[in-house]
């Protein structure tokens, strides 16, 4: 999952919206009719702003809507989410919503957040696994507390900044997640409290938008525990928004031991190590996972090329099984497959989808080539890793 955060769309301070002063805890929807849909400059200034049912859903295309999913108090918590029209309706209208978070069946608790240690020197905090954790299982399971528009200039006005309109939404949240949100790691301090903690922390949320993350209604999570995961070129974590449950499952990318941190990738891992560095900058630290400490260009051009080589890989394997297979696969290809395997895993690749497309390439020539005992390996660690897809 990439990380994403506000474009800091910088409008001088002025005064807060003008609202009622948000309640905590209310579980109404505030929305305003205001020309929303533009550019934040252009926002008309006179926004009005209504209160409305916690379960309208009708509002306009242009509304900007301050509301609680779940508007209940619940037990697996609620998210604050400054939702763009209609895109409430299309939450709550997901078949199973709202459903509860997975219990973890008895299974004791596999995470703990603390001091990342001399060890990982400046990383602050980090999220690390308490005890073994198999390749594809769920770690935890979390609602963000803040849910908002990745388009900063979405939620400015003349009247307002983002920080005035990021004040409503933390302002309506209960106070022990409020106290939560502030309490997250901000490298960009300068563009405001709030803003900040956004910027350092936020995930986008690709399947809350229906249009992709590029476009003006993707979304940006800020959660209280998957913000404390620090990020490696090499992630061992898998996280996907359930929108049904309204939160982020996060699951193990490969096999994690007790004591080992947790990592997910700010930056796309396709990426070589300049590009890397470039679009981690805005998080103030350099990476110094073992892919970066030991890139080269052999590196560089394989997190370049991977992708397009197992993609060539899937189409290839495709002929070598069932009725297309009119011969045995050469013993050359079988080792050129496994080989490539081995370099996705000593560059960290392992925890990508790709990787998951590379070992079914793998499989098929085993088939082919009657390989059973090491198809069955295969088929177990697949078997494992589809529950990253759940
Ligand atoms: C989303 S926070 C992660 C949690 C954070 N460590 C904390 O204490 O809350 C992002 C910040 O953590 C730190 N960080 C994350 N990954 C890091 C890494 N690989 N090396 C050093 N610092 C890192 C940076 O300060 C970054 O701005």
């Amino acid at each position: 999952m990439k990380r994403g955060f506000l474009n800091g769309n910088k409008v001088k301070q002025r005064a807060l919206y003008p609202l009622p002063s948000p309640n905590a805890n209310s579980n109404s929807n505030i929305s305003t009719n205001a020309n929303a849909d533009r550019d934040g400059a252009n926002i008309n200034s006179q926004m009005r702003y209504t209160k409305s049912e916690a379960h309208k859903t009708d509002h306009s295309p242009a509304s900007i809507v301050f509301t609680t999913i779940p508007p209940r108090p619940d037990p697996d918590g609620q998210s604050e989410w400054i939702a763009l029209g209609d895109a409430k309706k299309r939450v709550l209208g997901v078949p199973g919503y709202p459903r509860a978070l997975p219990s973890m069946d008895g299974e004791s608790v596999a995470y703990e957040v603390r001091d990342a240690g001399a060890h990982e020197k400046g990383m602050g905090l980090g999220v690390f696994a308490t005890r073994d954790i198999d390749a594809g299982a769920l770690i935890f399971a979390e609602r963000p507390l803040l849910v908002i528009p990745v388009n900063s200039g979405r939620l400015a006005t003349s009247d307002s900044n983002i920080e005035n309109t990021l004040a409503i939404a933390v302002g309506r949240m209960r106070a022990g997640s409020r106290d939560a949100f502030m309490q997250l790691a901000n490298c960009h301090n300068d563009e405001g409290p709030l803003l900040g903690i956004v910027r350092t922390n936020g995930w986008i949320v690709r399947e809350l938008s229906d249009e992709g993350e590029g476009t003006d209604k993707a979304y940006t999570a800020i959660c209280k525990i998957a913000a404390r995961i620090n990020h490696s070129c090499m992630p061992n974590i898998h996280a996907r928004f359930d929108l049904a449950s309204f939160a982020f499952y996060i699951r193990a990318a490969r096999g994690i031991k007790a004591g080992e941190q947790l990592f997910h990738s700010y930056c796309s891992v396709n990426l070589p190590l300049t590009a890397r560095r470039a679009a981690l900058a805005p998080y103030a630290f350099t990476c110094a996972c073992h892919a970066c400490t030991h890139a080269s260009p052999t590196s560089d051009t394989l997190r370049r090329e991977f992708a397009t080589r197992v993609e060539a890989y899937r189409r290839m394997s495709d002929a070598w099984v069932g009725k297309k297979a009119s011969k045995k696969v050469d013993e050359g290809v079988v080792r050129e497959l496994e080989e490539f395997r081995k370099e996705l895993v000593s560059e960290g690749l392992d925890g990508t989808r790709t990787y998951g497309v590379m070992l079914s390439a793998i499989l098929r020539l085993y088939m082919n080539s009657g390989r059973i005992g090491e198809a069955r390996v295969l088929v177990e660690e697949m078997r494992q890793r589809q529950r990253l897809e759940g």
